[in-house]
């Protein structure tokens, strides 16, 4: 986290604060062109045409969770002077409050900076400056639900830089980032950072980037983010190291789109990259996947906010405003061209995986309306949920929404209260299987409740997604470890040492097992020393049952599972055992079952009691009777009513947490 995401977030809250200004009234706009006058000023000051490819470097910064990567963002944009000495320590009160709050980066964040320097003297001797470069940086997320973030990056990039924390050493997401950029072919400047901290050994570090990665020991940078040691060599490094970008400047345009995001001044704002030729304002551009036409309104450089040049040329990183009108125009991975002169497409991105499924309620069910416009709005800001309609019998009208994991879950539900206000129900998070009937038919299950309970059709196989798990750990939690990971029914693939305390394990797991809760357990029985990280691999065969849960006899199809057949009893029973704790008792008996087909496998009942809220308030103090009501209203907008059961929202919480 660092000054990127606070750039981003003052625009967002700028956005948020000002009245809306139609689409069509902003270029005339007084609000919209005192701005572009301030930018036309500025837009003087930045001549991209003094950088052609060569003095031009594209990099990300990739690393594990919290190795400093935003920190060393923040200490590169001073020591550039795109941003001004002090802005990175207390920056945390600017940054989205999801992201303050978990302390993660939760988007890719780009900045240009501009850096005077001579490789080898660059024949300077007779009086020349050293030339000046253009250097564009990616700060990515480190957490594993981003990594798609992270592959989005390096497209845009030549070279990155691995940060390795001096004291933790080589961890599971380092592993999965060195191979994105290995992979992608792109040069890889070692940076060992922290090593202001009294446990740093970059001895040790130097040692596993070798074993794992065959890094030269000598090619490795020692930095302190923190202190400033070693930031000077950073720079110089990566543009010695990293090559600049290879397009062709006389090509017609091709453009990669990177990323967009909506702006209520200025509309669709897509973040490029320029693979070939230029782009100017004014131009006409088109994108690959539509074929629709637009006119180029402004364009320029992030640095670190959005600074209009009038131009981007090839092997430059930049932002572009044109007629678009939702970010579904902008699809991420697109080609855009010159609308006149056609070209091959870039070969673009991986889709996003969705790897976990939730419906999503409103907590109030007239607040339909309100919740659609707010996943809406929010979703034009994360491309990566998958939306469609649904509807529960127990919850009404909703949503089921994909996610990238558990973690974006969280993040898509906090953003959505926090910056729109709307209270959700979210139902257990489910993976998307797949089951064969006798019949041939074939059915994904991205929601537990489509499945039959009964179905007419013999059930004849199943399978679900799995994942290579990579976990590493100090060698004296292996035992621990592995019983967790065989509960979990995960096949060992590799263990290995990377030094004499650390061991790497390779695994094959069911995602199911690993989506609910598997981290947090892990980290508990390591003392918090486990990294964990997985990419998603086949489906397998497996044995799957339908768990339902019935209040009074009703099953409840939000709170219906997939699990397998081994587990069905033990989760049906903590999930009735949860219930039971979860829902406060009414005025009649409430039965809580779990089910498998029509055969019950375990049961609980909660007795019939009135809650008196008012039972403690002793005397006639009328205004706390009457504050203890309404704060029991309130409560009700967050119950669920089914069949005569009223379901609090914290009850669907604690299903979240069986596995
Ligand atoms: N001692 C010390 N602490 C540092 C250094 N660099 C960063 N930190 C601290 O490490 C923590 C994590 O730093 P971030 O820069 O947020 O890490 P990150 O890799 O961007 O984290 P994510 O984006 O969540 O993956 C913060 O508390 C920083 O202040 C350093 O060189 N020395």
């Amino acid at each position: 986290m660092g000054y990127l995401n606070k750039a981003s977030k003052t625009l967002r809250q700028w956005k948020y604060m000002s009245p809306f200004i139609p689409f069509t009234n902003r270029i005339t706009h007084p609000r919209f062109c005192s701005h572009s006058r301030q930018n036309n000023k500025e837009q003087n000051a930045i001549d991209l045409n003094q950088y052609p490819p060569e003095l031009v470097r594209n990099f990300s910064i990739i690393a594990h969770v919290d190795h400093g990567k935003s920190t060393l963002a923040d200490r590169l944009l001073e020591l550039t002077g795109t941003i001004k000495k002090g802005h990175g320590q207390p920056q945390y009160l600017d940054k989205l409050q999801v992201e303050r709050e978990r302390g993660i980066t939760v988007k890719a964040q780009t900045a240009t900076m501009f850096y005077k320097h001579s490789i080898n003297g660059d024949n300077i001797s007779d009086g020349k400056e050293s030339p000046k470069y253009l250097l564009n940086l990616v700060d990515t997320p480190g957490h594993v639900d981003f990594s798609y973030e992270v592959s989005r990056s390096l497209a845009a990039c030549q070279g990155v830089l691995l940060v390795v924390d001096a004291a933790q050493g080589v961890q599971a997401q380092t592993v999965a980032n060195f191979y994105l950029a290995f992979e992608s072919n792109l040069t890889i400047v070692p940076v060992i950072n922290k090593i202001d901290q009294p446990t740093a050994n970059p001895d040790l570090v130097k040692a596993q980037l070798k074993s794992m990665f065959d890094l030269d020991p000598s090619d490795v940078l020692l930095t302190s983010a923190k202190t400033g040691e070693g930031l000077e060599k950073i720079i110089p490094a990566v543009i010695e190291r990293i090559p600049p970008p290879s397009g062709s400047c006389n090509s017609p345009l091709r453009m990669l789109l990177l990323d967009s995001y909506y702006d209520e001044y200025k509309g669709v704002i897509c973040h490029v990259a320029v693979v070939d030729g230029a782009l100017r304002k004014g131009d006409k551009i088109s994108t690959v996947a539509t074929g629709q036409s637009y006119e180029v309104f402004d364009v320029g450089i992030m640095h670190p906010e959005l600074k209009p040049t009038g131009i981007l040329l090839t092997g430059q990183v930049g932002y572009v405003v044109s007629g678009m009108r939702s970010t579904k125009e902008a699809r991420i991975g697109d080609t855009i061209y010159h609308t006149k002169s056609a070209v091959e497409p870039l070969p673009g991105f991986k889709p996003a995986k969705h790897m976990v499924f939730s419906g999503l309620y409103p907590a109030d069910g007239s607040d339909f309306e309100a919740l659609s416009h707010a996943i809406e709005r929010l979703t034009c800001n994360d491309a990566s949920v998958s939306i469609t309609k649904e509807t529960s019998t127990a919850l009404g009208l909703g949503f089921r929404c994909g996610f990238l994991g558990l973690l974006h879950m969280d993040v898509f539900h906090q953003r959505l209260e926090q910056e729109y206000g709307a209270h959700v129900i979210s139902t257990v998070p489910t993976v998307p299987y797949i089951f064969e009937y006798s019949d041939g038919s074939k059915l994904e299950v991205q929601n537990p409740a489509s499945l039959p309970s009964n179905p007419k059709q013999k059930v004849i196989a199943c399978w679900e997604p799995t994942v290579l798990a990579t976990i590493i750990i100090p060698s004296e939690y292996v035992g621990p470890v592995i019983t967790l990971v065989s509960e979990r029914r995960g096949q060992q693939l590799e263990h290995s040492f990377i030094d004499s305390q650390r061991v790497f394990m390779k695994y094959r797991m069911p995602l199911r097992e690993i989506v609910i809760d598997f981290y947090n357990e892990l980290k508990s029985i390591t003392s918090g020393y486990a990294s964990f990280d997985y990419e998603d691999a086949d489906y397998q065969q497996s044995d799957l049952v339908k768990l339902d849960i019935l209040l009074n006899g009703q099953p409840v199809d939000a709170m219906a599972t997939i699990v397998h057949k081994v587990k069905a009893y033990r989760v049906g029973r903590e999930l009735v055992e949860k219930l039971k704790k979860a829902i406060d008792r009414q005025m009649f008996e409430i039965s809580i079952q779990a089910a498998i087909g029509s055969k019950v496998i375990s049961r609980e009942t909660i007795s019939a009691l009135r809650k008196n809220v008012l039972a403690k308030c002793y005397g006639g103090d009328v205004s706390r009777k009457r504050k203890l009501l309404e704060k029991q209203k309130e409560g009700k907008k967050r119950m669920k009513r089914v069949g005569s059961v009223d379901i609090p929202q914290e009850a669907f919480h604690e299903l979240l947490k069986v596995s």
